[in-house]
């Protein structure tokens, strides 16, 4: 866990000429990009964070478009995306015994899509002006966060914002918009933000998801008459679009999915 950080930090470190092949503009440019904030060139507020998010399932389609400078990254990142991607597949599992779903329910197309964001927040000279990232959720299905050893991450509980605090070698473990839909609204999508702080701080989110054409609902088993469907039918590329313009205004991208009772 810690040499992705050390790998992450160097390739942040490196000169701006270096590093802006990878920089893009373009939401949909999804291979490997480097961004600041979140939309720079359409957000009317900006993030105090610089990211790389690059593709990692299946390995061999998409190492080729990651970083080769520091020429560590991909070795380091590629063994790191395996075992974090496993570990993902493993708590999926449990939470589907938990939900009382059939074995192997996330299997396949509900976990195809992998993704990692490494977010670099450089230090802030006045992190009262400025958030590392605004309040989100996250879209997918479940999160792996490695957050390092800086503070910064937030939850949302009983409307209050409570701290993280990093623990040595663990993983923030979130559950995301899908696994809210899919559960019918038993496990709750955790809201969450960064706050700025004076040092660098650097983490490494991984997030485990569907492939885009996949229709997202309520798992059947677990709605009946008594217990209905609490969300619409629909594809995850859909929901991706709305969730993107939907999340920097504010707006709840769950909401327009509710079935209204
Ligand atoms: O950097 C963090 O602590 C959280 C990052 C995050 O929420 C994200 O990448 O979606
Ligand atoms: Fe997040």
């Amino acid at each position: 866990m810690k040499d992705v950080l050390v790998v992450a930090t160097e390739f942040f470190d490196l000169p701006v000429e270096e590093k802006k092949r990878f920089y893009s503009e373009d939401p949909h440019d999804q291979g490997c990009r480097l961004k600041t904030s979140i939309d720079f060139a359409r957000e009317k507020v900006h993030f105090w964070r610089d990211n790389l998010r690059h593709i990692c399932h299946p390995l061999e389609e998409h190492i080729q478009q990651w970083p080769d400078n520091p020429a560590r990254y991909r070795e380091v990142f590629g063994l790191y995306s395996v075992e974090v991607r496993n570990l993902g597949l493993r708590i999926l599992d449990l939470i589907c015994e938990g939900l009382g779903l059939e074995a192997g329910y996330f299997e396949g197309e509900l976990s195809q899509g992998h993704f990692m964001s490494v977010n670099h927040y450089p230090p802030c000279p006045d992190p009262t002006l400025v958030l590392g990232l605004p309040k989100h959720g996250d879209p997918f299905t479940i999160t792996l966060l490695n957050q390092g050893d800086v503070p910064g991450l937030q939850v949302l509980k009983d409307d209050q914002w409570i701290a993280v605090e990093p623990l040595p070698n663990a993983f923030v473990v979130n559950i995301n918009h899908m696994l809210q839909i899919i559960s019918n609204g038993k496990l709750k999508s955790a809201y969450h933000r960064v706050v700025a702080s004076n040092v660098a701080r650097m983490t490494i989110a991984s997030f485990i998801g569907p492939s885009m054409d996949v229709v997202i609902q309520p798992a059947k088993s677990l709605v009946s008459e008594s217990n209905p469907p609490l969300y619409k039918c629909f594809t995850f590329g859909d929901f991706t679009r709305t969730y993107i313009t939907d999340t920097p205004k504010g707006k709840d991208p769950l909401e327009h999915l509710m079935i209204q009772s």
